[in-house]
């Protein structure tokens, strides 16, 4: 049904002749190996012996536990039990059991009497972290495209494939977990070959849990993915498609060389910020840093250049040697935030810190837009723009886990326009057609000729069992049907154009229970259509809540307010006094309800005159005050806020 991906890459080329560099086994967390004797030579593997390719795949299909077994096959980490999702490296990733960021490994393979290296960059498969994939791909001339055996073809698989399709790169589909009962990867094949027009006989059939044939993939990694065209002969030209932040090394960027040689002492060029720095330390990941002398063009791996500040290194700049400017490689599309929110510490002293972690984890996660911006209640924060709910839960978790930041997140909202017919504020913006990423600043009614919202093309693809039930709730969703076809005999794809805020928040749950998990969806932005919008605050006795100011259909007000009040009531502490919770457009109250009144003693049951004992207590109950936020006189607990957020429904 679709053109079939392209075998002609990048402009990448030749190079010398090839050896082995031998690492020395040295067991390290997770079973990793990489200490080497010596820095490896990198000039022994020419162009012609490089392989640069990344996993991808719907999410849970199994592209991590592939990796490691690649890493284990190629005696990059020793074979060991203790070998789960080695490349998965942040906390956040280990928790969720969930890839959020690429990590890339350069493996030494020996194949037919040569010694190759490949350059292998794990993704994740969630549509919030597609942004991670996309990029990642540049740096590549191949894909594994890893597709569960049981589940088969899914949304993310057909999103991904379409992002290396786009970018003209080989494709190796891999049908993994045929270990599994009720794998079919007869049936799978068959949908590789209609919905990707792959030929059935290309498919790898493994299972990585175990490490079936997962021999035959690098085999099929040397033989169908092209090596890139490079020049090294030319001057340096590096592309940074990654970066962290390191507190005692500063920058480290990970670097794909299109043309030319970077070395220790080399002096390089921004091409962005046109600073120039002297490169400290090169080498390749492995998948640890491992130093080696120099890194060659068509080679992949990390360069430390004295670069202390978090704008230094753009994900998507060009470096080049001082003079010897060099066209600068495309870069990266900037990534579209889906969602935005308000993010401001918890405590106004601790703005500078929080400051600097925001800094730190954007270089890390350059998907994320950062506003400054301030508010009567919260005082000075900014607002973010996030790919989804997921990504945001995962920032904010981040945040918290690795600065020790801890922060006030206000209702996530999806960037609305108003057509503005105030003379005032088009003057006063400027502009005519305004994006609003603030509700607190959404203008109203009386001053616009119509507001717009953001819609999206969504992907469904379910069991047909499931069809009329998804196709209720899509209709619920004010979504409107674009095509149904069927990509085997009982397996349907739906493609749906949906308002954004209709899918932000708990699409993707729903949809997973009615379809009792099978069910998976994916979605590309589509523009904007016109919509009948409101802005909803909600009071506290009467006190304003800015952190839960909603942009709402008017169609869903009523729903949307009465849920919310009903969510922060079950999230409200019982206080001295009685709480009216009230959810507002304009001055018209929508939905209503109250907390009785109750009073905490932390004394109750500390009988006769323990003093120290009692003191204790005391200072615990002002500790715990300061995860409070007081508005008026009543006391909301940090994460009653999170809380309703996390559940507010748009039902
Ligand atoms: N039975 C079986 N289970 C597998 C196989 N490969 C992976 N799994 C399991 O499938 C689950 C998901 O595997 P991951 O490797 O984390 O999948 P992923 O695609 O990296 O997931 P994300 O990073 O979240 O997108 C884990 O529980 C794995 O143990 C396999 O070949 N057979």
């Amino acid at each position: 049904m679709w053109v079939r991906a392209g075998r002609t890459l990048r402009p990448w080329a030749a190079g010398a002749h090839a050896a082995a560099v031998e690492p020395q086994a040295a067991s390290r967390a997770y079973g990793v190996v990489t200490e080497f004797k010596e820095k490896p030579d990198m000039s022994k593997f020419p162009v012609e012996d490089i392989r640069n390719f990344s996993i991808i795949a719907h999410v849970d299909h199994g592209k991590s536990t592939l990796a490691d077994r690649l890493l284990e096959l190629t005696g990059t980490i020793d074979k060991t039990k203790n070998n789960k999702q080695v490349l998965d490296k942040l906390q956040v990733e280990r928790e969720r059991g969930i890839t959020v960021k690429a990590q890339t490994a350069s493996l030494f393979y020996n194949f037919e009497g040569k010694r190759y290296l490949l350059n292998l960059i794990d993704t994740p498969g969630h549509v919030d972290f597609s942004y991670e994939v996309s990029r990642s791909l540049s740096a590549c001339q191949g894909v594994l495209l890893v597709v569960d055996a049981n589940e088969g073809i899914q949304a993310q698989t057909v999103a991904n494939f379409f992002l290396a399709f786009e970018a003209q790169l080989s494709v190796i589909p891999v049908i993994n977990k045929i270990d599994l009962k009720n794998a079919d990867p007869k049936r799978v094949e068959k949908q590789i070959e209609k919905v990707f027009d792959i030929p059935g006989d290309e498919c790898i059939k493994i299972s990585a849990k175990l490490g079936t044939n997962v021999e035959s993939v690098l085999q099929a990694v040397i033989e169908r993915i092209p090596p890139p065209k490079v020049y090294r002969k030319n001057p340096l030209r590096a592309l940074v498609f990654d970066s962290t932040f390191d507190q005692y090394r500063g920058v480290i960027a990970n670097i794909a060389l299109f043309d030319g040689v970077v070395s220790k002492g080399d002096k390089i060029v921004s091409a962005h910020t046109k600073k120039t720095y002297e490169v400290n330390e090169v080498g390749i990941l492995n998948p640890n840093e491992q130093s080696t002398h120099k890194l060659y063009a068509g080679q992949v791996g990390f360069l430390i250049a004295g670069m202390k500040d978090v704008t230094e290194a753009q994900i998507g700049d060009t470096l080049h040697l001082h003079n010897h400017p060099v066209e600068p490689l495309p870069g990266f599309k900037s990534a579209k935030p889906m969602v935005f929110a308000g993010v401001y510490p918890v405590d106004q002293s601790e703005y500078n810190t929080l400051k600097s972690a925001i800094g730190k984890l954007t270089l890390n996660d350059s998907s994320v837009t950062v506003h400054r911006d301030s508010s009567l209640a919260l005082g000075a924060g900014w607002r973010l723009g996030f790919l989804g709910l997921l990504h945001m839960e995962v920032f904010n978790q981040r945040l918290e886990q690795e600065y020790n930041a801890s922060v006030i997140l206000t209702t996530p909202t999806v960037p609305y326009k108003a057509v503005l017919s105030s003379a005032k504020l088009i003057k006063e913006y400027k502009e005519k057609e305004i994006t609003v990423i603030n509700p607190a600043q959404f203008p109203d009614k009386s001053k616009v000729t119509e507001y717009l919202e953001p819609v999206v093309l969504g992907t469904v693809i379910t069991p047909d069992e499931y069809t009329g039930k998804i196709i209720a709730l899509c209709q619920a969703r004010r979504a409107v049907q674009k095509n149904m076809i069927f990509i085997d005999q009982n397996r349907v794809m739906l493609k749906y154009l949906f308002p954004l805020n209709e899918i932000v928040v708990d699409f993707y749950d729903s949809l997973k229970s009615l379809s009792s998990g099978y069910a998976s969806f994916d979605y590309e932005d589509a523009g904007y259509q016109a919509a009948e919008l409101v802005k909803m605050d909600i009071l506290l006795n009467g006190n304003f809540v800015e952190e839960l100011v909603t942009i709402v259909h008017k169609e869903k007000a009523y729903s949307v307010g009465k849920n919310i009040c009903e969510r922060l009531k079950d999230s409200l502490p019982r206080q001295l006094f009685e709480i009216a919770i009230q959810a507002v457009i304009g001055s018209k109250v929508i939905a209503r309800e109250t907390v009785k009144a109750y009073r905490k003693n932390v004394l109750a049951k500390c009988y006769g005159g323990d003093i120290t004992r009692k003191m204790k207590l005391l200072k615990r109950q002002t500790e715990g005050k300061k995860k409070l936020r007081k508005i008026g006189n009543i006391e909301v607990p940090k994460d009653a806020f999170i809380k309703v957020l996390k559940t507010q429904s748009n039902k």
